[in-house]
């Protein structure tokens, strides 16, 4: 095999050993539950389906991905593979859909089974990765390349990387140091791809290279109204705060609203919602002055709180 033209300091090329050195090139063999039981692999399986609303589809491939991983991982030790598996993927959705937040648990899963040594996640976008000068692109992805090292890198809204508009953007430079990290360090660095599937269909169109190194395309499907609510009502436990009676619905109503408005960004709309909820929350307690604030008082939004949302003065 030809040396990496990109080498990051410290790593060793994919095909050179199996990703668990402690692993024997073929040992006795072992159950699927011996596995799973050393690598608490389900515990993050099980979180994921607790911690996340909805996504049923999104859960269940990261299962069969699991899955995967964990029968390779028995092949290697067998001796029947002699190399990592490409374990980059593709989460494709619009915003706020979760793609970060499952591409955290990824990292750990792929840690638990020892795919990767630290099971970290760098999340960066084209202006992390792509110089404005030249002489600049290569440093700057490399240096993002050895942060990543050891666990996940995460490139939302991937295809900004390539702008054919543009004959003397630097984007393909920081393309093709990629490719060749994804290729010759894959046993240590697996490349997450996100953004909107549309743009990302034509991004690989034009970039066979970078679609031929993707082992896994996840589909996030956008949340109904009923799983927003769920969200609005989980982050709020989360924070320890709770709506009182009937503010439940008021948040629907809010939902229902949002959801057809311009930059509607899923969970992440319902997240900043109850961000501006938990600020009118405040003022409204901030007035009341004399008055001794139980537990219940401080961690109560009411309807009003909400209401006040520009979504409902807007007669759309
Ligand atoms: N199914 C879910 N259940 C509970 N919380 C969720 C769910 N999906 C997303 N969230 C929360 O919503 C917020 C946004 O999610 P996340 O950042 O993962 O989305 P994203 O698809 O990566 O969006 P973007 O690309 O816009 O950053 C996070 O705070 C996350 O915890």
């Amino acid at each position: 095999m030809n040396a990496p033209l990109y080498a990051i300091p410290g790593q060793t090329p994919a095909a050179a050993a199996p990703a668990d050195p402690a692993a024997p090139a073929a040992s006795a063999a072992r159950t699927v539950g011996e596995v799973l039981q050393e690598s608490q692999v389900e515990a993050v399986l099980d979180e994921l389906d607790r911690d996340l609303v909805g996504l049923a589809p999104v859960k269940q491939r990261i299962r069969d991905i699991a899955a995967l991983l964990v029968i390779d991982k028995l092949r290697l030790n067998q001796g029947l593979q002699a190399q990592t598996p490409s374990l980059h993927m593709c989460f494709t959705g619009n915003p706020g859909t979760g793609k970060t937040t499952v591409a955290l648990r990824m990292a750990e899963i792929l840690h638990r089974l020892g795919y990767v040594r630290k099971g970290h996640l760098v999340a960066v976008t084209r202006d992390d990765l792509v110089g404005q000068y030249i002489g600049h692109t290569a440093p700057k992805t490399k240096e993002v390349l050895k942060k990543a090292m050891g666990g996940v890198l995460f490139i939302d809204e991937a295809y900004y990387l390539y702008k054919p508009e543009n004959e003397r953007d630097y984007g393909g430079e920081a393309i093709e140091i990629l490719l060749q990290v994804m290729e010759n360090q894959r046993d240590d660095l697996v490349v997450i791809l996100a953004g909107y599937k549309d743009r990302m269909d034509t991004f690989f169109q034009s970039n066979p290279g970078m679609s031929s190194r993707i082992a896994h395309h996840i589909d996030f499907p956008d949340y109904s109204v009923d799983e927003l609510l769920q969200i609005s009502l989980k982050m709020l436990q989360q924070q320890h705060y709770r709506f009182d009676a009937g503010t439940d619905a008021v948040m629907r109503a809010y939902l229902e609203r949002r959801i057809a408005q311009p930059h509607f960004a899923n969970a992440r709309s319902v997240r900043n919602a109850l961000d501006r909820a938990r600020l009118r929350q405040a003022s409204r307690l901030f007035a009341d002055r004399d008055r001794a604030l139980s537990a219940d008082d401080l961690s109560t939004i009411t309807a009003a709180d909400l209401q006040a949302s520009r979504v409902f003065q807007n007669p759309n």
